[in-house]
């Protein structure tokens, strides 16, 4: 049995994340444009710790995929600063796996070179580039298929590999938008299992972006809920549940479920928002 460090790449350990007045207004690419800038995020101030596996639910359009692509590095915030592991987020970087509501694999790629990718742009040795892929497919349960093209893979193996992509460079935290959302019901619960297995073994801090309030307690050892647009953060709480065996048969499960559940309903009523105040 491989250790997570050699599953991972062991290259880091899991890193916190600091986001300190973060805010964003997307403004448009073209002075002559008639579009009006949108402020997505509004002074965000969070802390996570390294290891924890932090399930962001909210309202949509509230900005929780620009939260993720701003510690992603994709996008710069207009005002604040984000730190991950310490350090400023200047840009992408192979400290930060990224894995989106659709695989995007590369599809001229077979699963094992698509897992192996990130390393071969790394320099990593082929030995033991291909020892870190087959690990990690074993992982993921994709050992028989490491040979065979994303088409010919189910949507949820296409993303168990992505996940195993993703965490090939040992990345010190997931970024995860939504990345069981276009699966059937049976496919996500057994991801959702896989990747709390995953977290577990990994030991890697975990930004998860999902619509589901029972996804987010399942997963999450702490839960954020942000309001409508422009995104705030409207409840930030320890999940308090024990995350083995399995949260969902926890006594104090369905409380948690129904608190956060409360505070998204509240996020969606309030009409207190730019995005109701423009429709008036
Ligand atoms: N590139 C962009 N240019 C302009 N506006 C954008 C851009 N990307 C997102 N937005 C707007 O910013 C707001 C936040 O978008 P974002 O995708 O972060 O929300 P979300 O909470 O992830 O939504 P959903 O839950 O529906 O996926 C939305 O009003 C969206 O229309």
């Amino acid at each position: 049995m491989r250790s997570a460090d050699e599953l991972t790449g062991g290259s880091r350990t899991a890193a916190g994340v600091r986001l300190d007045g973060v805010s964003l207004t997307y403004r448009p690419r073209s002075r002559w444009s008639r579009a009006q800038p949108v402020e997505a995020l509004r002074d965000i101030t969070a802390g996570f710790d390294a290891g924890e596996f932090v399930a962001v639910v909210g309202p949509s359009g509230c900005g929780k995929s620009t939260l993720l692509r701003l510690v992603a590095g994709f996008a710069a915030p207009t005002a604040g600063r984000i730190e991950v592991g310490g350090a400023p987020v200047t840009g992408p970087g192979p400290d930060r796996g990224v894995v989106f509501q659709q695989p995007r694999l590369f599809p001229w790629l077979n699963v094992r070179r698509n897992v192996e990718f990130g390393l071969r742009t790394a320099g990593l040795p082929g030995p033991e580039r291909r020892a870190r892929a087959a690990g990690l497919l074993e992982l993921v349960g994709l050992g028989d298929v490491a040979e065979r093209r994303p088409y010919e893979l189910s949507g949820g193996m296409q993303q168990r590999a992505a996940i195993a992509r993703a965490l090939a460079p040992g990345p010190a935290i997931l970024l995860m938008d939504e990345p069981f959302a276009a699966l059937d019901a049976l496919t996500r619960e057994r991801l959702q299992e896989e990747l709390r297995r995953l977290w577990q073994a990994t030991g890697t801090t975990v930004l998860f972006v999902t619509h589901s309030v029972d996804e987010a307690v399942y997963l999450g050892t702490r839960l954020i809920v942000m309001s409508r647009r422009p995104g705030r953060v409207l409840l930030d709480q320890p999940s308090g549940l024990p995350h083995a065996p399995d949260p969902h048969t926890h006594p104090d499960f369905p409380a948690v479920r129904e608190s956060v559940a409360l505070a998204v309903r509240r996020a969606a009523a309030d009409d207190d928002t730019d995005d109701v105040k423009e429709a008036r």
